[in-house]
């Protein structure tokens, strides 16, 4: 990832969209705003969501030809150290703290109020049930009610989706009576994210009143049983990036939020799986309604045959790039969680299957198109279900 310092030399980090060497978000550095420094945009040069992103010499090239002059860059904390912590430009401060912010890590708890009193007050709703639509799935949002929608560029510190199938807008209404708030786009890992930024609104969510978090996705099956368009209620994950030593909790707690050590043992609600169990032979869909196992990969890539084989071993039913790491945050905020995976895909196991079935987005935004009605239902008639048992 490049970046440019307020003398257009070139910062690099590691290419994630974050800096290299820091995960706590405590990186200190001096803004100093000053006028009529030269840059380029922070659209143009930095950032998962910039257009411009990796092509360093074109954009010094704008420049130097005069075209955008005036345009402003991002900073990278690398660029900031090579300049003794000081940077000169013409940011407003509210534009440096928004810098900054993107450019951490984890973001601090008072940004994330902020970012939750945006909405609850641009809305002027509470929200109790918040739902992250997976690929493909956005219609999940569609059918809220009196909808007041926030395109994710215009809120404040909060990042931008990259990803086909993803409209990066946050929705808030009614549904069967609740109010509930639901993202038309989630972020990940792959798209340049760290972990704690892809599920960072989540705990927006949290502290706009959410109760409940309804994560959906898009998944392969690597379960023999599973068939393309089956629903997969979640009652259990196993978090590879947390194998790794990836996890959306690392750097310093806060405590406001949740403990240190949070257990996950019971993260998936049973009564939650139980009730849309029971949904599922109302709408006369038992038998494509299964209770599994997910696990999210890094993506983007889909699996090798062999990786494949290793999870079924470990007892994964349906992969994705996903959800693991949004369950994680929210059980750590003491929020009740209900998750399920569309199977969009028949994954292979074995070299012998079939040759074409390979994976690709096309087919699972397909799928969950063809799929999105039964979802929608699932998932409306589990609103009322939590909604009408709160009422009574
Ligand atoms: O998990 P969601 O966002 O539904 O999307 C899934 O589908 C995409 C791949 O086709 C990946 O992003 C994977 O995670
Ligand atoms: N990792 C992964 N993600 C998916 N999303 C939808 N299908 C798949 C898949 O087969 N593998």
């Amino acid at each position: 990832m490049t970046g440019y310092n307020s003398n257009g030399e070139v910062a690099t980090s590691n290419g994630n969209g974050h800096s290299n060497g820091h995960s706590n978000g405590h990186k200190t550095a001096d803004y100093t705003a000053q006028e009529n420094a030269t840059m380029c945009s922070r659209d143009c040069c930095s950032g998962p969501g910039g257009s411009n992103k990796g092509a360093a010499t074109s954009c010094t090239e704008k420049k130097k030809s005069g075209i955008g002059n005036g345009e402003k860059i991002i900073p990278t904390p690398q660029s900031l150290l090579q300049n003794g912590g000081k940077i000169e430009c013409f940011l407003t401060p509210e534009e440096v703290r928004a810098i900054r912010v993107l450019n951490e890590d984890t973001y601090p708890y008072e940004v994330i109020q902020e970012i939750a009193d945006f909405i609850t007050k641009g809305s002027g709703m509470r929200p109790k049930i918040g739902i992250i639509c997976g690929s493909g799935l956005g219609s999940l949002a569609e059918i809220i009610q009196d909808p007041k929608i926030f395109e994710y560029e215009k809120i404040p510190n909060f990042p931008v989706s990259t990803v086909e199938g993803h409209a990066g807008k946050l929705v808030i209404g009614t549904l069967e009576g609740a109010t509930v708030m639901a993202m038309q786009g989630r972020f990940h890992f792959y798209e340049g994210y760290p972990l704690a930024k892809c599920s960072m609104p989540v705990r927006v969510m949290k502290l706009c009143g959410v109760e409940y978090l309804f994560a959906t996705n898009a998944a392969g099956g690597i379960n023999p049983r599973y068939a393309v368009g089956d629903i997969m209620l979640m009652h259990d994950h196993v978090n590879m990036l947390g194998f790794a030593g990836n996890s959306p909790l690392q750097g310093p707690n806060d405590p406001r939020f949740g403990p240190r050590f949070p257990a996950l043992v019971n993260s998936y609600n049973k009564e939650l799986i139980n009730k849309a169990i029971e949904i599922g032979k109302t709408m006369g869909i038992e038998s494509n309604v299964h209770v599994g196992v997910y696990s999210c990969l890094g993506g983007p890539n889909y699996e090798t045959i062999a990786e494949l084989k290793a999870l079924r071993m470990m007892g994964v039913d349906a992969v994705g790039m996903s959800t693991v790491h949004e369950v994680i945050t929210a059980r750590h905020c003491d929020m009740k969680v209900f998750a399920f995976s569309l199977i969009t895909n028949k994954c292979a196991t074995e070299y012998s299957d079939k040759k074409d079935e390979e994976a690709n987005h096309e087919e699972v935004m397909a799928v969950a198109k063809n799929r999105q009605k039964a979802c929608c239902e699932l998932v409306a008639r589990l609103v009322r279900e939590i909604h009408s048992n709160a009422a009574s």
